[in-house]
């Protein structure tokens, strides 16, 4: 089959990357992005200054023989904006697309973050991570409408250009409602990627009675086969609801299948997490030789013909 896909207005060779915060915090792994079969890479969130994050272990993956989940609880640790932008300046456009994925502990240091990378004038897109954090004692800006409201509103005065959102998983209708409404009021969000990992989860060791992470008392976001069904759901949500922006589908993603899945829920591109950070770089060539094996398997020429497809009962 034909991966090659469309995403706003730039040719992608196929529609399969990372997804923000695996295999993306330094140069030698975003340079193996970049030599990977990916069609695409987005670096890993990051703040104004640069991050230690949370002590270890602050992320563990949930696994019998095969991994079918993480939880992790990093605390956004990063080398700051000024080492991604850097990169952003060094990265072949011409090979793939560079998404960079902001996450400012402050309204403040997201717009200072925008500012620099709209004066760099650089091909890279930019996504905005809306579980970054809000005062304290609020809950993160993506459940947090006003504040999200007010944020993205700050940005698109503040970029005046196209860029995303990295959205957390809902799971109440009137939250997507709610949600959407306010996505559809800003047009310069172009996308809208679903979703982040499902926040503070716990899990236990049985043998030892013990979290399995450090941080925050054991809870941490879940990734993997868990939380693929909220994230297909949340993707299908929001290409219901948002019929002028474009999904980049996130969460369970761990061979071809799930990638066709994203996809008919209305996906453009879809991101993996979990499965990237066990399996390495080599994944995304084993994803795309078995979502086209389907592809061909179903007679789907390219994704277009079967994007948003979904049939319902
Ligand atoms: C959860 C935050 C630390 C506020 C943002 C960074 C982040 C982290 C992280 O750095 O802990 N982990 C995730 O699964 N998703 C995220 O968006």
């Amino acid at each position: 089959a034909d991966l090659t896909t469309q995403f706003l207005d730039l040719p992608v060779k196929n529609p399969v990357m990372n997804a923000a915060g695996v295999w993306c915090s330094v140069a030698s792994q975003l340079e193996a992005l970049a030599e990977s079969a990916a069609g695409a890479m987005v670096t890993k969130s990051c703040t104004l200054q640069p991050r230690d994050g949370n002590p270890e272990p602050r992320y563990r993956v949930l696994d019998g023989d095969k991994p079918f989940g993480s939880i992790n609880s990093m605390g956004l640790p990063n080398e700051g904006f000024a080492y991604y932008l850097r990169y952003a300046q060094r990265h072949d456009y011409e090979e793939k697309p560079l998404f960079v994925s902001l996450s400012g502990l402050t309204l403040d240091d997201n717009l200072t973050m925008i500012d620099s990378l709209k004066d760099a004038v650089t091909p890279a897109i930019l996504e905005v991570n809306l579980s970054c954090p809000n005062v304290p004692g609020k809950s993160q800006i993506g459940y947090d409408f006003e504040s999200m409201d007010t944020l993205l509103a700050e940005v698109s005065s503040g970029y005046q250009r196209p860029f995303g959102v990295k959205l957390p998983p809902y799971f109440d209708m009137a939250h997507f409602d709610e949600a959407a409404e306010i996505l559809n009021r800003y047009p310069l969000v172009a996308f809208v990627t679903c979703i982040n990992s499902i926040g503070n989860a716990l899990v236990i060791d049985l043998a030892s009675e013990t979290t399995l992470i450090k941080p925050k008392d054991g809870f941490g976001g879940l990734g993997g086969d868990y939380v693929l069904p909220t994230a297909l759901a949340n993707v299908n949500a929001f290409y219901r609801r948002c019929p002028n922006k474009t999904i980049i589908g996130c969460g369970g993603i761990k061979s071809g299948r799930e990638a066709f899945m994203h996809i008919l829920a209305g996906a453009t591109l879809v991101q993996i997490g979990t499965s990237l950070y066990e399996e390495g770089p080599g994944i995304f060539q084993r994803v795309l030789d078995e979502l086209s094996a389907i592809m061909d398997e179903k007679g789907y020429a390219t994704t277009e013909e079967f994007r948003g497809k979904l049939k319902t009962l």
